[in-house]
């Protein structure tokens, strides 16, 4: 059975002009990623992930080379995708459900059928009976749960992540983890996850793709020998901690340089 890429990247790059002269946040990027695959990319800070992630989403444009997302040209209108950032941004006026369908209200009066749909999704993550509660009746980590759900409302190809956890607490963080895991092997999204936890990219990935520092480009890409399913058993195997060390070796590598 052949896989087909969802997203193929070829020599892209970003350019930000500035007032104070151009800023390259990425360089010949080239990357393909597999229908349903579960990729993090990891990197120092500055090294233009997020530009990337943006780029992927149809919110900024590249500025060289070319690249496709699901058959269709990057830059040529808003993207099929879901997004989560790092911090939850729901409506606090609204109740847990309208937030969650807000992509679609955005669109049409949600039906019977998109409110079933965001049902499910609550009931996915455990999110059933605050779907009445307002925002701030709920915790960091269900609120994240939540925004989670609304990225995936509206059957988007690929759900993208921006460090969706960076705010949270440890302990919380390694059980959404646990969650993520689950909703992409019950979804069979494809999943691209930004995070500046080396742990977190291998806990979730079967791909971690390793940027240098600005102006970004790929340095490696690191296959993930795990199976599908991941328990938190998982973090302290000396195989876990062996793949952590060779990424993080990369980070050293490269501050050295
Ligand atoms: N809109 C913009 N205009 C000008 N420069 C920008 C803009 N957005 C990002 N940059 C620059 O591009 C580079 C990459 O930024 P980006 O946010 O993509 O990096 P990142 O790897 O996500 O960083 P972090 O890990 O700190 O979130 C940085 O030098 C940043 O200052």
């Amino acid at each position: 059975m052949t896989i087909s890429p969802i997203v193929e990247l070829e020599q892209l790059g970003k350019v930000y002009p500035t007032r104070t002269g151009d800023v390259t946040a990425l360089t010949d990027v080239d990357l393909r990623i597999d229908d349903g695959e579960f990729v993090a990319i990891v990197g120092p800070s500055g090294c233009g992930k997020t530009t990337l992630l943006k780029i992927l989403a149809g919110l900024e444009h590249h500025t060289s080379g070319v690249g496709t997302l699901g058959g269709r040209e990057l830059g040529s209108g808003a993207a099929d995708v879901g997004m989560v950032f790092q911090k939850a941004t729901l409506l606090p006026w609204q109740d847990v459900r309208s937030n969650v369908l807000l992509p679609v209200s955005l669109q049409r009066r949600p039906s019977k059928a998109d409110r079933a749909a965001a049902d499910e999704l609550l009931e996915m993550v455990g999110l059933t009976d605050f779907a009445s509660k307002r925002p701030h009746e709920l915790s960091g980590g269900m609120q994240q749960r939540a925004a989670i759900c609304r990225a995936l409302v509206h059957e988007p190809s690929m759900l993208l992540m921006d460090e969706p956890f960076g705010a949270l607490d440890a302990m919380t963080r390694d059980l959404l983890n646990v969650e993520v895991n689950r909703i992409w092997r019950e979804t069979h999204k494809t999943v691209v996850l930004i995070t500046h936890s080396i742990p977190e990219a291998v806990f979730l990935a079967q791909r971690v793709i390793v940027m240098s520092p600005r102006p970004g480009r790929i340095v490696d890409q690191v296959e993930v020998p795990f199976g599908p399913e991941r328990t938190l058993e998982l973090l302290g195997t000396p195989e876990f901690g062996a793949l952590c060390s060779t990424i993080r070796r990369h980070f050293e590598k490269e501050a050295a340089a």
